[in-house]
């Protein structure tokens, strides 16, 4: 396909997502399904145009004063990719399968046009609805942090300890770009440009053989800030998938317990066939059966518990454009209300002096200064620990790592903007002894 064809490819697949409110994954999906001839690299350079557009959404519209698939899709080429209107126009020629030719108004708004005088929800590119939340957190900064959302994020790599080191993986994978992550003892960073194909890390032998994780950087911070060690009894309470998990069985070194639980018992299917292959054998995977506890035999025994709580995604919008503009304002207290139960049950489960890791990948604050003070005032045998002290788990990078992120007395953020990685909150709370 001619790089014009991929255009009006992604102008008519956002066409459809408008029109039939599907998921951009099914969508793309099923538009390869259905276009057989299309190669792998028509797919990746349409994908990367439906990504982008969604990404900045509001943005490429007020630029082009029309909301409609054409228009935010030439948007995003100014905006995004920067190109000019005559690159553009060049582009769009009318010839077959190319877009129409620009029109006199399309061509003066990617000429003369820019964001100056837009509202912060389109300037940073977020439902307006959404605007008192992020000023709440952010005040005049959200504009800044909300674009630092709405950009393409890295593909990151975290390096399985008990299987390979850094420095290893890192010539191994070479080929694919991988770099030093900036943060994580165990992390690689590939960073992938606009139409950049899918690498196929799952296919690469080191992924195979468990020596590497795909990982953003924030989430391997999450689990490295819970500072998990060797012979704890560990209880990762939302597990989900595993993400935490699998880094915390390689923070432990095969030694301790580990118990890996969730609320729903489909969301763990993963995780088994992943701590296999990242060859854990010190974990217990413990699904719900009906309405049993399938910790009740767990009582004020756990050095550590992993609360990695069901939150908005506000902190993931990098990799999950398409949920930024689906979320509606009765999430948040969805969530608060299981983030506080969470919570509470894993306030049973601490052993004098040992503490809870709460962690969000989310940025609004009722769901993270917010939710620590209302725990710490429920329970006062708990104490939120500094984050002075929590980010000493990063050694030498811990001052560097707490002049970046947001910081407040009961705890720690992460963001696109201050430490390059999704959104992150973590909170240690340790139980009085
Ligand atoms: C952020 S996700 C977990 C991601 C996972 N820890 C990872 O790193 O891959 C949150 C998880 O919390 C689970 N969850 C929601 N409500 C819960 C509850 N009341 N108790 C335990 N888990 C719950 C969800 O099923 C979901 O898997």
């Amino acid at each position: 396909m001619t790089p014009a064809a991929r255009l009006s490819a992604a102008i008519d697949l956002i066409a459809a997502i408008d029109a039939q409110r599907i998921p951009a994954a099914k969508a793309l999906k099923e538009w390869g399904t259905a276009h057989r001839y299309a190669g792998s690299g028509d797919r990746s350079a349409i994908a990367g145009v439906v990504w982008d557009v969604l990404r900045r959404r509001a943005s490429c519209a007020y630029l082009m004063e029309a909301d409609t698939p054409r228009a935010r899709v030439l948007g995003m080429l100014k905006l995004e990719r920067g190109m000019t209107a005559e690159a553009i126009a060049a582009l769009c020629d009318g010839s077959r399968f190319a877009p129409e030719p620009l029109s006199d108004a399309e061509h003066a708004a990617l000429s003369t046009r820019t964001l100056d005088g837009a509202p912060p929800h389109v300037a940073g590119d977020y439902p307006e609805w959404l605007d008192g939340a992020l000023a709440e957190m952010f005040g005049e900064a959200r504009v800044a942090e909300a674009a630092a959302m709405a950009s393409r994020a890295p593909l990151d790599l975290r390096v399985n300890t008990l299987k390979a080191s850094r420095d290893k993986e890192l010539a191994s994978l070479a080929h694919l770009g991988a770099k030093l992550a900036p943060w994580s003892p165990w992390g690689l960073r590939i960073e992938l440009p606009a139409d950049a194909r899918n690498p196929g890390v799952q296919a690469e032998p080191d992924f195979i053989k468990g020596a590497v994780e795909v990982q953003d950087e924030g989430s391997q911070l999450a689990a490295l800030l819970s500072a998990a060690r060797p012979g704890e009894q560990v209880i990762d309470l939302c597990a989900g998938a595993g993400g935490k998990t699998l880094a915390l069985a390689a923070m432990m070194q095969g030694k301790g317990r580990l118990i890996a639980t969730d609320g729903d018992k489909r969301q763990l299917a993963p995780i088994h066939e992943r701590l296999s292959r990242a060859g854990v054998h010190n974990a217990e995977v413990r699904a719900p059966k009906g309405d049993a506890d399938p910790l009740a035999d767990i009582k004020g025994s756990a050095d550590l518990v992993l609360v990695d709580a069901p939150c908005t995604g506000t902190g993931t919008w990098r990799r999950n454009p398409d949920a930024k503009w689906r979320m509606r304002p009765g999430a948040l207290e969805i969530r608060l209300k299981d983030q506080a139960e969470v919570l509470a049950r894993a306030a049973r489960l601490v052993k004098p002096g040992g503490r809870i890791a709460y962690i969000t990948c989310s940025v609004l604050a009722p769901e993270n200064t917010g939710q620590v003070q209302a725990f710490t005032a429920a329970h006062p045998e708990f104490a939120v620990v500094p984050p002075a002290e929590v980010a000493a788990a990063l050694w030498d990078k811990a001052e560097l790592f707490l002049a970046a992120a947001w910081i407040s007395p009961e705890g720690l953020l992460m963001t696109p903007r201050r430490t390059g990685t999704d959104g992150f909150f973590v909170s240690v709370l340790k139980r009085q002894g």
